[in-house]
């Protein structure tokens, strides 16, 4: 097989991170020439030649200079070209591809090169010729071709025909005319491509990535025109699972990275084993898409991207033997060429002339038949001859191949005839003849596949439109129930609130009832503990006086004891030896007499007692008789004021009076009850002092006692006398008697004094206990009196008022009611204000939501509006793309950007008149795609 190899050229990139922490080291040993390269940590230590290999440091724009730079020069001179990019992942071909960034001059990569290559070549060249340039961008992920510039076209089909040879049908072709375009083109396809983060590399390609240039050029002058495409293809990486940690997606991509890789590899085998004839271009799409590039028409530099890490070893040994093995692949390249008017002119006129020839060929042959039909003869000097000097097919007219072939296998029937000019085809024509019908059966079963199977998806696409507009219809339908069920619920939600507020509000006032109520109870309970405070103070009081009372008891009875001794004592003084003096028994006397008077005193003081404990209880009586009398009437005003409540009359004028009339009397009574406990707390005083008399007196009879005991001591002590004068005043049997009747009055006063002691004690002690029964029940009527006066308005209770008060009653209840009435509409008027609030709030809450949902409806009916715009754009676009031969989306790249070389501007200069006239004339046809212009 004749042609040109294709160029392989190895590059290894710096060690990375995960190399150098897994302790892998550099292995690479490189030849001088730069032309080999032997691993170092192999142990057969293959030496791998290429076209060149590149080292670790080496710059991006030294791969570009060596490996592409002349491949710039055969597209721009009508050959096809292709650079891809081979390796593990993670070996760079990206970065050797695109570089680190379009922008950064010194790692931009060889895409960004070529380009400003191509720009510079097409502004070098002369100004005759013009360009024009066309790039596409496309990916292959997961065996699905997808158009990078137009990412809704993920699955475009691969074609072939014998004038463009293999491509993809319906990618994107956006005219350029600057680098800038093309790279703004670039950074649109390339924010489409999928990239995955891998351990072997952060942003991994996973798919086949393809830029296709196409530079067309013709000649003004001449009309030749060439094109020539340029593949630049990064692929992706190959990759052991187990190292790069894939999973998931990211599992299934590797599978088919490394499945089409393996086609790859399988197709440069066959090209390179010299046996295969058949090469299975079709076993993958990246194979079919690089079929022109792998042994046929194109120039193609494939660049391997290796580790140069002991760690990645074996994936780079794989690299290197892929690189070996397609550097012995041989390509075909040919330019493509369209001949120019003139050629095509001299070429039909020949044909012309042929033509002309042959008719006069086929009417000489015509008349020789006639005359052998009619059974005449014609001599063989005169039968018909393409050329008497040169009959040979190669004047005879062109034949389809098939006819050709057709032609070159019949065989003359008979000897004697005339033979029929038949053209005699060379080998390799007819090899080239066969192949190419075989190729156009092999495209028309292909055709017919691809139509029926597009049919097909015709089909399903639309039934699959005719559910989806079913599945939109019925959705819109659930939208728009579900939006009429959630304005239904916001209401609802609303009127929840709304509701809620309300009962806020109830429970509010509610609980202000109740504190109200709570702080009445705190007040009745301190009452009743001030109540029972007071009580327990009365009672305690009343216990100290009792205390008092036993006290004073106790020393009386001593007293009495003592008294009693010295009686006994002077008893025993009654013996012969004793004799009183006179004097002393005057002291005796008085202080007896003095004892009596006392004794008087303090019965006079306990009958006095006895008369107030009398009025007392008299007035006890009284009290309680009022209590009962106050109670029958409370009685007889309750059923009144119940049997009035039913009638009413007209007492207007009469029911201040009346007022007045009660509250006097209510005022008198209560000042009498006051009176009365005035009198009874001075009563209380009063026997307090009567108490402290006693005392005090007690105290005195104490004093006298000890008197009387120090006399009794000092007779005891003197030895008695008999009488001077013989019984001069009184017998001493007489004194003794006078004694002995003093100690029995004495005993019997005593004895008297202590029983009157112990009645009154009993008698002050009841009383005692009456009065505070008394003022207990005092408070009761006068609360019940103020219960009455609450409840009744204090309605006179008198009889003979019975007519007013009964009015009065009513008057006061409905006054009463309409007080009530009064502070319950405040209450209302409150909560009503409040509710008011609630209520205006609740309308802003309705009126907000009516605002957004007709701002809803608003946005929608806008959206809508665009939509339906959009849509009649896009109807327009498409219709304008069908009408222009299919161009799609990208604006700036629908209309072809011609582009003339630089000599132009100084060739312009010196050429005359008519010729700048010729050339603008020319000029204006800046594009030569008819439907742009
Ligand atoms: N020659 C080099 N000099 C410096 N850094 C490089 C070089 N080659 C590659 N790298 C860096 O190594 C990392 C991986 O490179 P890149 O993405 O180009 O690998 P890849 O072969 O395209 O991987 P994949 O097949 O997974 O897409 C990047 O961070 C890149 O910048």
């Amino acid at each position: 097989m004749s042609g040109t190899n294709i160029k392989v050229v190895c590059r290894f990139r710096p060690q990375n991170k995960l190399e150098i922490k897994e302790g892998g080291k550099p292995i690479i040993d490189i030849n001088d020439e730069g032309t080999a390269v032997r691993l170092g940590g192999s142990d057969n230590k293959a030496n791998y030649a290429f076209d060149k290999v590149f080292g670790m440091n080496t710059k991006q724009e030294d791969i570009f200079n060596y490996s592409v730079k002349s491949i710039v020069d055969d597209v721009v001179a009508g050959y096809n070209g292709t650079v891809f990019a081979y390796g593990q992942t993670g070996s760079g071909k990206t970065f050797t591809m695109m570089g680190s960034s379009i922008d950064d001059t010194e790692n931009k990569g060889i895409i960004p090169r070529i380009v400003e290559q191509i720009f510079a070549n097409i502004m070098e060249s002369p100004a005759n010729m013009e360009f024009t340039v066309k790039v596409s961008y496309m990916e292959i992920y997961m065996e699905k071709v997808k158009d990078l510039l137009n990412p809704q076209h993920d699955n475009l089909p691969i074609h072939e025909d014998k004038a463009k040879g293999v491509y993809v049908k319906g990618v994107l072709e956006v005219y350029v005319s600057s680098t800038e375009e093309v790279y703004e083109v670039m950074r649109r396809g390339g924010n489409n491509r999928v990239v995955a983060y891998t351990n072997m590399n952060a942003e991994s390609s996973r798919s086949h990535s393809m830029v296709m240039i196409t530079i067309t050029q013709k000649n003004l002058d001449t009309g030749a025109a060439k094109s020539g495409k340029l593949y630049l293809v990064d692929l992706a990486g190959s990759e052991k699972v187990g190292k790069t940690g894939a999973s998931g997606q990211t599992l299934e991509e590797a599978k088919k990275i490394n499945k089409s890789l393996s086609a790859l590899g399988m197709v440069i085998n066959s090209l390179t084993d010299g046996k295969s004839s058949h090469i299975p271009y079709r076993d993958s799409k990246l194979t079919r898409i690089l079929q022109e590039s792998l042994g046929g028409n194109s120039r193609t530099t494939l660049i391997i991207n290796c580790s140069p890490s002991s760690y990645n070893e074996a994936e780079t040994i794989s690299t290197l033997k892929f690189g070996v093995r397609a550097k012995t692949i041989k390509n075909k390249a040919k330019v493509n060429a369209d001949l120019s008017p003139a050629e095509l002119k001299a070429l039909l006129k020949k044909v012309k002339s042929d033509t002309v020839s042959y008719q006069q060929y086929i009417t000489a042959l015509e008349g020789e038949i006639s005359i052998w039909r009619s059974g005449g003869k014609v001599p063989e000097m005169k039968w018909a001859a393409l050329d008497k000097k040169n009959n040979t097919v190669s004047n005879a007219p062109k034949q389809s191949p098939a006819v050709a072939r057709a032609i070159a296998e019949s065989v003359p029937v008979v000897d004697s005839r005339p033979s029929t000019p038949i053209p005699v085809l060379d080998k390799d024509e007819r090899e080239e003849l066969v192949k190419r019908e075989n190729e156009l059966i092999e495209q028309i079963k292909e055709k017919e596949t691809e139509l029926s199977s597009r049919e097909k998806q015709v089909q399903e696409i639309q039934e699959e439109l005719n559910q989806l507009k079913e599945a939109e219809k019925i959705q819109s339908n659930d939208n728009q129930q579900m939006t009429a069920e959630l304005s239904e619920v916001k209401v609802e939600l609303e009127k929840v609130s709304y509701d809620s507020k309300e009962s806020a509000i109830t429970v509010d006032s509610l609980k202000e009832a109740n504190e109200e109520l709570t702080a009445e109870l705190q007040e009745l309970r301190k009452t009743l503990a001030q109540v029972r405070e007071s009580v327990e103070k009365e009672q305690q009081e009343e216990q100290k006086a009792s205390e008092l009372l036993r006290n004073a008891s106790g020393e009386i009875n001593e007293k009495q004891k003592q008294i009693s001794d010295t009686l006994n004592n002077l008893g025993d003084v009654n013996s012969e030896e004793y004799t009183m003096t006179p004097k002393e028994l005057a002291v005796l006397k008085q202080e007896l007499s003095e004892s009596k008077a006392l004794v008087e005193k303090h019965q006079e003081t306990i009958r006095i007692l006895n008369q107030d404990n009398d009025g007392l209880s008299n007035k006890r009586t009284d009290l309680e008789k009022r209590i009962a009398t106050l109670e029958i009437e409370y009685e007889e005003l309750l059923e009144k004021s119940i049997a009035d409540e039913e009638h009413d009359a007209n007492v207007q004028d009469t029911i201040s009076e009346l007022k007045t009339k009660i509250e006097a009397q209510y005022a008198t009574k209560k000042e009498m009850q006051e009176r009365e406990i005035e009198e009874l707390k001075r009563d209380i005083e009063q026997r307090n002092e009567e108490e402290q008399q006693l005392n005090i007196a007690i105290k005195e009879l104490q004093e006298t006692h000890d008197q009387l005991q120090a006399a009794a001591a000092a007779l005891t002590k003197s030895k008695p006398k008999p009488a001077a004068n013989g019984g001069s005043t009184m017998t001493y049997e007489e004194k003794e008697k006078d004694l002995e009747n003093m100690r029995k009055s004495m005993v019997q006063q005593l004895a008297d004094f202590e029983i009157m002691k112990k009645a009154l004690m009993r008698d002050l002690q009841n009383r005692c206990e009456k009065v505070v029964e008394l003022e207990i029940s005092l408070d009761e009527t006068r609360e019940q009196y103020n219960n009455v006066l609450r409840a009744t308005n204090n309605k006179a209770q008198q009889k003979k008022m019975s007519f007013l008060e009964r009015n009065l009653e009513q008057l006061t209840n409905v006054q009463k009611q309409l007080v009530e009435q009064n502070s319950q509409l405040k209450k209302e008027a409150a909560l009503a204000d409040r509710k008011l609030v609630a209520r205006n709030e609740r309308i802003q809450n309705l009126e907000t939501l009516l605002q957004e949902a007709k701002q809803r409806l608003l946005s929608q009916n806008e959206k809508f509006e665009t939509q339906l715009h959009t849509v009649r754009e896009r109807l327009e676009q498409a219709r304008s793309a069908k009408s222009q031969g299919g161009m799609a989306s990208l604006n700036f790249g629908r209309i072809a950007k011609p582009l003339r070389g630089r000599g132009a501007v100084e060739d312009i200069k010196t050429l005359d008149v008519d010729e700048k006239v010729a050339m603008a004339a020319r000029d204006k046809r800046s594009s030569w795609i008819p439907s742009f212009r």
